[in-house]
């Protein structure tokens, strides 16, 4: 075999296990990790926290992600979004999948005990279970309230970021839990909108399937508001300034936008702008937050 064979073979494998972690949808949450970090103190983060710290969460979220999508490989090989992954497709197996998860799982938690404090590595563990088993194995197939409960965990990793750097948690890192918490419902449901045949194929009880579609566009709208008002706590509180305040507000009114459209007149091509949308204005909200917290006034 040619040496460039095995390396596209060996390139082409590593690509499949980076893939069971979820990337995409893991930067994010490793994004409002570091920013946590960053709004956790008023001047900078010690570095070998921040690359520490962000290391050990990123681990343990990819393998969290990993262990959801070895659990669910069987509804993945149906649905067209998530059939194409590595463990449907029978690109890894289910023992390598174990082993991964276990070793990136495990040297994140590690990093973070050894390193950090153990105060972030007993939350960051508790977040992987928040995820992996109680959302991804317990209330996923059983209410459609799934996600609202669940969703604690995807809100979780601002405090751990915060955690790492204070070693302990304050009222701020809170509201930056409330904020996720309040955003995910209406993050997800504008895709299960316009997935929920999809979700019906697997006989996954996800809110458009179990209560409709119009149920389900109100809710989207409702938790929209909720999220605005959350949204607008850090200036009340005085965590945040006026260039957060006015950057939420700009961000909050296109939200707002997107949510009564899809009240009102629902398409699908709607709900894919709004869910595309909330991934944008969850990321722009914690650099507006990042602004604020070195330009306060
Ligand atoms: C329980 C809570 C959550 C649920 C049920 C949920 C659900 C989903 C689903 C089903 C997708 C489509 C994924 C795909 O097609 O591969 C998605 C995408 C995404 N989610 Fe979430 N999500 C949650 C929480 C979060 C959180 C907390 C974040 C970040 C802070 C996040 C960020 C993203 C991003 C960035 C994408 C786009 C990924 C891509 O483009 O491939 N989600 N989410
Ligand atoms: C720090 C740490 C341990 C964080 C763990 C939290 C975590 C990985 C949250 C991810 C949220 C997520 C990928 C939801 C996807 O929903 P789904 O799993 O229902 O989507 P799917 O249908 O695409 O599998």
């Amino acid at each position: 075999m040619s040496a460039s064979l095995v390396w596209r073979q060996t390139t082409s494998r590593i690509n499949q296990f980076y893939r069971l972690t979820k990337p995409r949808v893991v930067s994010l949450i490793v994004f409002t990790a570091v920013i946590g970090m960053f709004l956790a103190v008023p001047g900078a983060v010690p570095i070998d926290i921040l690359f520490l710290g962000t290391l050990g969460i990123a681990l343990v979220a990819g393998a969290a992600a990993a262990l959801n999508c070895l659990v669910e490989q069987k509804f993945d090989a149906v649905m067209a979004r998530t059939r194409g992954r590595p463990l449907p497709q029978g690109k890894v197996s289910v023992p390598e999948t174990l082993f991964f998860l276990g070793l990136i799982g495990g040297s994140g938690l590690f990093i973070l005990h050894q390193w950090v404090n153990p105060l972030t590595m007993w939350l960051t563990l508790g977040t992987f279970v928040g995820y992996a088993i109680i959302y991804t194995i317990i209330l996923k197939p059983l209410t459609p309230q799934n996600i609202v409960i669940g969703g604690a965990s995807g809100a979780m990793p601002p405090v751990l970021g915060w955690a790492a750097v204070t070693g302990q948690i304050s009222p701020d890192a809170l509201l930056l839990f409330l904020i996720i918490f309040a955003w995910t419902p209406p993050h997800f449901w504008a895709l299960a909108l316009y997935r929920k045949h999809e979700y019906a194929q697997i006989g996954m009880p996800m809110l458009p399937v179990t209560h409709g579609d119009n149920f389900t566009r109100l809710h989207v709208l409702l938790y929209t508001l909720i999220l605005c008002v959350v949204t607008i706590l850090p200036y009340i509180s005085q965590m945040s300034g006026l260039i957060y305040l006015v950057g939420a507000l700009v961000l909050d009114a296109i939200f707002l936008y997107y949510a009564i459209q899809i009240y009102r007149r629902y398409s699908d091509q709607l709900a894919r702008t709004t869910f595309k949308y909330s991934i944008i204005y969850l990321a722009l909200l914690f650099v507006v937050l990042l602004v604020d917290h070195y330009y306060h006034f």
